[in-house]
């Protein structure tokens, strides 16, 4: 295993279609989960939830998806068909559900962050066991009709499709932002 900063410093997403099997064991999908669960939460209301997509599931509900897309957009190319097909191409993936709603002391907003938070405490995890994963939205995350093939309440929203699998190849990183771009001292 990593050290944690060696892990934090290198870390980056693989494109979920690089995502191959072996996908995690129920075990370890077991410490993702928990891992993902322990975020800040201001008044512990555990604003969020997860869908676990995995097995066959993937597919059926990738080619479901796929039907839905095909019969609101007939015109709709099939890449763009295809990559909702292909919607489950990698070995697992965690649907995190935000619950954010109204609330006498907790705006929804602090809620919508835990749920992000959730995302990419997941993400950290997937990587610490050795996988990889990409935190992805997309068509399926905002559609009506997706959403409810899914299994989303109305007052819910996907905070992120988290792909989950073993790497098929190294990846490049990306830029990243510079430290002087995004940090400002108050009063200097
Ligand atoms: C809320 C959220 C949704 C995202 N949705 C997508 C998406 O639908 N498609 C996509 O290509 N990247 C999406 N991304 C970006 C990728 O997850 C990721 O930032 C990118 O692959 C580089 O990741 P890295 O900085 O972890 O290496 C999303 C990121 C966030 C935070």
């Amino acid at each position: 295993m990593l050290d944690a900063i060696e892990l934090l410093k290198s870390r980056r997403s693989v494109p979920a279609n690089a995502l191959a099997e072996p996908a995690p064991s129920a075990e370890e999908l077991d410490t993702m989960l928990t891992i993902a669960a322990r975020v800040p939460d201001h008044g512990k209301l555990a604003p969020w939830r997860f869908i676990v997509i995995e097995g066959p599931a993937r597919a059926e509900l990738g080619g479901r998806l796929a039907e839905l897309m095909k019969a609101s957009d007939p015109e709709a190319p099939a890449g763009k068909v295809e990559a909702v097909a292909n919607f489950c191409g990698s070995a697992l993936i965690v649907a995190v559900v935000s619950r954010a709603g109204p609330h006498v002391k907790i705006p929804e907003w602090e809620q919508e962050l835990s749920a992000g938070a959730v995302c990419m405490n997941l993400s950290i995890a997937v990587n610490a066991l050795g996988y990889g994963a990409q935190w992805l939205t997309g068509w399926a995350a905002y559609d009506p009709k997706a959403r409810e093939v899914i299994g989303l309440q109305q007052n819910e929203r996907i905070a992120g499709f988290i792909h989950i699998g073993t790497p098929t190849e190294r990846w490049t990183d990306r830029p990243r932002p510079e430290l002087s771009e995004v940090v400002t001292r108050w009063g200097a």
